[in-house]
């Protein structure tokens, strides 16, 4: 029997997806145990300071990483989106292992979906991607900043703090409370994350036993999407600070990049298909179309 130590947060959501990657590896590797070691990030200990995404790099993944880096765990599982681009010395992305439903969704009060929820409604999001986006839909609702775990904000809407708050279809799959959706939105309407639903597993660059068993729960396709995706981000974030979405399409052995960004109340919407192999390729020429496009370069 051999032990590997998974460092992940404590929030429910992050536990199911960190035993849904432990399940993974010990019916990939006969004989091995998977032990979870929790680990409270800096955006665990603080649940007060309004979030808006990309604006503090590293506030779920940061800790974690730095226990990797010291030996304390042998591989740590994340969210992708909240993975920063920017990647820490020693450490490599070492399994993509599966992808939930990539998709927001509205979770609202009366069950209301976006189009019948009243006039002046308050809508909890701190994403300024989700924000940019829900203003183009409802340009009369009141969007204010919401903070905690997905239970806790669907708490706040249930309390009536809110009439209604967006969030990640996948947490919501990953929690068993997809029922608590009142519309899921297309990709048209509400373009994700780059990254959404996705899972990263890391492990220590020089860790030859844990890269070994993180090849045998790797997805390349759902690798090379998110490559897309991320390389799409990396090269928005060169540019300027504006709220970005991304999501990547398969289509056999083609992917199809939907990207946005949003800057001065106006959003900027385009896609491009190529060759799966070229991901980053993808991401990169995307950017700087929608950048130029956006007056931005
Ligand atoms: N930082 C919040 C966060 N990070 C990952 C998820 C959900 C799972 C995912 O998107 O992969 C969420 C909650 C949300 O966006 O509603």
């Amino acid at each position: 029997m051999t032990l590997l130590r998974l460092g992940t947060r404590g929030s429910q959501l992050a536990l199911a997806q960190a035993r849904l990657v432990a399940d993974r590896l010990e019916a990939a590797a006969p004989g091995l145990a998977v032990e979870l070691v929790t680990i409270a990030t800096a955006g665990d200990r603080d649940q007060a300071t309004p979030l808006a995404a990309g604006e503090r790099p590293g506030w779920f993944t940061t800790a974690i990483q730095e226990a990797l880096q010291r030996g304390e765990v042998d591989i740590a599982v994340h969210s992708l989106k909240d993975l920063p681009t920017r990647r820490p010395q020693g450490l490599v992305i070492a399994a993509v292992p599966l992808r939930e439903d990539p998709r927001d969704a509205l979770v609202s009060r009366t069950g209301a979906p976006l189009r019948s929820l009243p006039p002046g409604a308050v809508v909890g999001t701190g994403s300024p991607r989700r924000e940019a986006q829900l203003r183009e839909l409802r340009p009369d609702l009141d969007i204010r900043p919401i903070r905690g775990n997905v239970e806790t904000r669907i708490r706040k809407v249930r309390e009536g703090e809110y009439d209604a708050a967006v969030v990640a279809l996948a947490g919501l799959r990953r929690l068993g409370l997809e029922a608590e959706a009142a519309e899921i939105f297309g990709f048209e309407e509400l373009l994700p994350a780059p990254g959404q639903g996705a899972l990263a597993v890391e492990c220590r660059a020089d860790d030859a036993r844990a890269r070994g068993l993180l090849a045998r729960i790797d997805d390349p396709a759902v690798r090379l999407a998110v490559t897309a995706e991320r390389s799409f981000l990396a090269a928005i974030e060169g540019g300027c600070s504006f709220p970005a979405a991304a999501y990547a399409e398969h289509f056999g052995t083609t992917l199809k990049l939907h990207a946005l960004v949003a800057s001065g109340g106006r959003i900027v919407r385009s896609k491009m298909g190529g060759p799966a192999e070229t991901a980053a390729g993808l991401g990169r020429q995307l950017a700087e179309e929608l950048l130029q496009r956006a007056g931005l370069r």
